[in-house]
């Protein structure tokens, strides 16, 4: 059976296994990345807190029409017609003004934990990003965003569903940031794999789930593909997930970076910014990236083996 493979950071073949994991799977799963466990079951446990709020008390924090951040159904639910057995959190921030409309009292508990973890996950996903194109030779004068902190995490909480054949978990979609790092209290995520299908990715104890976003595969200019992944519902469990977005800040644009362009191999994408692309998403999340594609033919004909662009 196929799995996404389960990189220890600490491996002195770390940055290679990456590098492979990224351009095979786009997705993978990291241990001993330095992410305290505490840490972890703090804000595994402040998700919980806010999902067993009555719902009337979560409905005073719902995301208003147009707005990303709050308590709701996750976009891409919206856009398939389906029963879908999830509730979501999104934080584009600080928590505060959510967490007070939450708890009058006792917000703080929440907010510190939240502030700390975003913190957290963004050094971990600059040391992912830098160790996936540092040997590209892809500094931090080419990329200035990379200095500020992107601050997006979305809470996942999935109850468990009595009947997973009439309602699943959250729709096949690509997320559209630069690289997401997953926490998953139980399994449920599965991540598309052309010749296998639908593969799972088991919960591993420690480790984090990583995937590209298909601002990553801008930016790369197809050197590493964003890819589909889904949550299943689950009969009995009750899951809750920690999803951290890690991106530009959401109006500067981004396209392929210019050391992986060459003649041979042109600029596949257009100039687009986090917020420019998730207004194209939210029209249609199958497609959205053959949207901001200049040329497709290039991409078609790249193998990953002969890319010039590989290390
Ligand atoms: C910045 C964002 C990423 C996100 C869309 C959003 O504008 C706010 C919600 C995010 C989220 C979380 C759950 C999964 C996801 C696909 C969704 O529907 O909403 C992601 C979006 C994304 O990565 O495109
Ligand atoms: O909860 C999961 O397993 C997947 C969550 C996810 O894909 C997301 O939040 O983008
Ligand atoms: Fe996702």
């Amino acid at each position: 059976m196929a799995s996404i493979p389960i990189i220890d950071l600490n491996d002195e073949n770390a940055p290679e296994l990456i590098l492979h994991a990224c351009k095979t799977w786009g997705f993978f799963q990291v241990v001993n990345h330095n992410i305290k466990e505490s840490l972890i079951d703090e804000m595994e446990a402040a998700a919980k807190d806010l999902f067993a709020l009555p719902m009337e008390q979560k409905l005073k924090a719902e995301k208003p029409p147009g707005d990303i951040a709050g308590y709701g159904v996750p976009p891409v639910c919206l856009s398939h017609p389906k029963r879908w057995w999830t509730e979501g959190f999104f934080i584009a921030g600080s928590p505060l003004e959510h967490a007070r409309l939450l708890w009058p009292r006792g917000h703080k508990t929440f907010c510190d934990v939240v502030e700390e973890y975003q913190k957290e996950m963004n050094t971990l996903a600059l040391r992912l990003f830098w160790l996936m194109l540092g040997s590209h030779g892809i500094t931090k004068d080419d990329i200035k965003w990379a200095e500020i902190k992107s601050p997006y995490l979305q809470l996942n909480s999935y109850p468990a569903c009595p009947d997973p054949s009439r309602a699943s978990g959250l729709p096949d979609h690509t997320d559209s940031g630069v690289l997401t790092i997953l926490y998953q209290n139980t399994s449920g995520l599965q991540v598309h794999k052309e010749g296998f299908g639908w593969v799972d990715v088991p919960p591993v104890p420690g480790a984090l789930v990583v995937n590209i976003g298909d601002l990553f595969q801008v930016l790369s200019n197809d050197l590493f593909p964003s890819v589909f992944h889904r949550a299943t519902a689950n009969p009995t469990q009750y899951r809750v997930t920690l999803a951290y977005f890690f991106g530009p800040p959401l109006d500067v644009e981004v396209s392929p970076l210019a050391k992986l362009v060459d003649n041979s191999y042109p600029a596949l994408y257009k100039p687009i910014s986090w917020i420019g692309y998730r207004a194209i998403k939210v029209k249609d999340y199958g497609r959205a990236i053959s949207k901001v594609r200049v040329c497709t033919q290039a991409s078609e004909n790249v193998d990953t083996d002969d890319d010039p662009n590989s290390a």
